[in-house]
């Protein structure tokens, strides 16, 4: 089975990033590059990472009007990244448009309700019920409109992947065992955890990139696997 852990590269200068990314590389299976990343370094930075020859994620959590979401989806084709996310609540016509513009070898996944958030924050948003209720909502919209896949946390992936069975799990909002700090996010799980219950991607990066020794983090995460 190949190594389900990206590393989240999310480090505002390319050369620590693409450091960082040459040490773990052999215990990590991806590399995820988000808004800090791509605001920053834009093209030339993911084709700076995509030399180290792993799948690349490309974290840009699309969500604005079908037409608009579309064209930055062809924008970011020569890039050709295994993933990209948008953001669900971005509406189901936005979701197939997105789809329907991506590389057919690039999977498509759709944000649910952010790791950060919890009951209380989703409340204050006018949403009502739990972040578990909202992330299985958005999941079936995900579904419908043709995704590949979702991301949630790993409170939520055993319940979807119930009712998904072909998806596509990207799992953040990932702690270890061994008392990582939580820091900015709410709905957390151990790697091991979101693994047993249905996750296709464990997404970590601050327990790595921000350890000691991140080659040791890395190892000793993937051996709980
Ligand atoms: O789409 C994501 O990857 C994502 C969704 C989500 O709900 N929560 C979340 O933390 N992420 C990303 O996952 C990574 C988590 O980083 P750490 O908390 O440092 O492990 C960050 O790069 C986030 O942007």
């Amino acid at each position: 089975m190949s190594n389900p852990i990206y590393l989240a590269l999310d480090l505002p200068r390319l050369d620590a990033a693409t450091a960082l990314a040459q040490k773990v590389k052999g215990h990590v299976g991806g590399l995820k590059l988000g808004l800090e990343f791509f605001c920053a370094h834009g093209h030339h930075g993911v084709h700076e990472i995509a030399k180290i020859g792993l799948p690349i994620f490309l974290d840009l959590k699309l969500h604005d009007i079908p037409n608009t979401v579309a064209a930055a989806m062809q924008a970011i084709h020569v890039l050709e990244p295994a993933i990209v996310t948008v953001h669900a609540a971005g509406g189901r016509a936005m979701l197939e448009d997105a789809k329907a513009a991506a590389g057919e070898h690039t999977k498509v996944v759709a944000v649910t309700v952010l790791t950060s958030l919890d009951d209380a924050d989703l409340a204050r948003q006018g949403i009502a019920g739990t972040a578990h209720d909202q992330a299985l909502r958005l999941a079936e919209l995900a579904q419908e409109a043709g995704l590949d896949g979702i991301v949630c946390s790993g409170h939520e992936v055993g319940a979807v992947h119930r009712q998904w069975k072909n998806g596509y799990f990207v799992v953040p909002g990932l702690r270890p065992a061994d008392g990582a700090s939580a820091a900015d996010q709410k709905r957390i799980v151990t790697p091991r955890a979101a693994r047993d219950a249905g996750a296709s991607v464990l997404v970590i990066g601050r327990p790595i990139s921000r350890a000691a020794d991140p080659v040791a983090a890395a190892r000793a995460i993937e051996a709980t696997l």
